[in-house]
């Protein structure tokens, strides 16, 4: 249904059978989508303009109109990067007249700011700081009926993998158990709100150093205190069916070289158990290298006239 939407109005305003797709955030996530799309890593999808405050210093490039979709065949993935600057548009406005479909790749204040907009334009929005709808206002107001308005939530599994299990086996009855522990690089999971004394042991753990959980408790306030590193959490109770009951560990490992999220699942059907050992991203070790080309995948399912999905 939204597929053919995206090939009717790509047709119609001359762009072919592409799905453009509008950035908000171009950090270590954004930037990296932003390269594959211009790659053509995502056959069929285009990038249509990306959207950033201009505060940090390697997006604050200035401010250009964003190019139109070129209806061009995308290229294989193997073809070499287009050396060019970001799309870069001035406004919300700006990005929904070159997008299809918008990715928030930005941060919870993003997503709250952006969301209600990019929907109300009738705008899909793939949300990667999905931790923001803890805010139990902001998650109605994104996910109201779809007869008020034609964009879609879709949420992104971002550093997490199978979500597809979870999702499929909350239907068939509520879990007994749903939990997460991630454990990261305890400079990762420093928190402006933390106290100096509880920062300075953080920063000062080294390798071989016992890890230290910094918190045990719900998923709602694990997105909350840790905007940065507990999205996931977020992501993990809505696909186990928006359980208000998942635990939450969060660890910081001196020795932790790659950022560790294990989850377990004992439902009706069974009882499962994912752990995905992620390298961190270079540009941002707070986030997961996966996040990115989660994001990709997303968007490759949402590209008109797709053949076939592993969904
Ligand atoms: N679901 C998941 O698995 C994961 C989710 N995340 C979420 O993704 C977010 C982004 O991660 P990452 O790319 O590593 O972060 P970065 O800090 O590397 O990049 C953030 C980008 O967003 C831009 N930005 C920030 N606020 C706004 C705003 N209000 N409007 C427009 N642009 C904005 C920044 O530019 P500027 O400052 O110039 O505006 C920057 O380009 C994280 O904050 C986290 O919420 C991260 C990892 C995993
Ligand atoms: O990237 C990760 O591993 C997880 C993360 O930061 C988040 O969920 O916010």
């Amino acid at each position: 249904m939204f597929a053919s939407r995206y090939l009717e109005d790509g047709v119609a305003a001359g762009h072919g059978a592409v799905l453009r797709v509008g950035l908000i955030g171009h950090g270590a996530i954004g930037s990296s989508v932003a390269d594959a799309l211009r790659r053509g890593v995502v056959p069929g999808a285009v990038l249509g303009g990306v959207l950033t405050r201009g505060h940090t210093a390697a997006t604050a490039a200035p401010a250009a109109t964003a190019a139109p979709a070129a209806p061009t065949a995308p290229a294989t993935p193997a073809a070499p990067a287009a050396p060019s600057a970001p799309a870069r548009v001035r406004d919300l406005r700006e990005l929904l007249a070159s997008a299809d479909v918008v990715v928030e790749a930005a941060g919870q204040r993003a997503l709250r700011e952006h969301g209600p907009a990019v929907l109300a334009a009738g705008r899909d929005l793939l949300a990667v700081s999905v931790g923001a709808l803890a805010d139990e206002a902001l998650f109605r107001e994104l996910t109201r009926p779809a007869a008020a308005r034609s964009g879609r939530l879709l949420i992104c599994p971002g550093a997490l993998g199978g979500l597809d299990a979870v999702r499929a086996a909350a239907l068939a009855g509520p879990p007994a158990t749903v939990r997460l522990t991630s454990t990261k690089a305890p400079a990762s999971l420093v928190q402006p709100w933390m106290d100096g004394a509880t920062a300075d042991r953080l920063r000062s753990l080294r390798p071989g150093d016992e890890p230290v959980t910094v918190f045990d408790g719900d998923a709602r306030e694990a997105a909350t205190r840790f905007p940065r590193n507990a999205n996931v959490a977020a992501t993990l109770a809505l696909a186990a069916g928006d359980r208000a009951d998942v635990r939450v560990r969060l660890v910081a490992a001196p020795d932790a070289r790659l950022t560790r999220h294990v989850v377990e699942f004992a439902g009706p059907l069974g009882e499962y158990r994912f752990e995905l050992a992620n390298l961190p991203d270079p540009a941002n070790p707070a986030t997961s290298a996966l996040v990115a080309p989660a994001v990709l995948r997303s968007l490759a399912d949402l590209v008109p006239g797709v053949a076939w999905l592993v969904a």
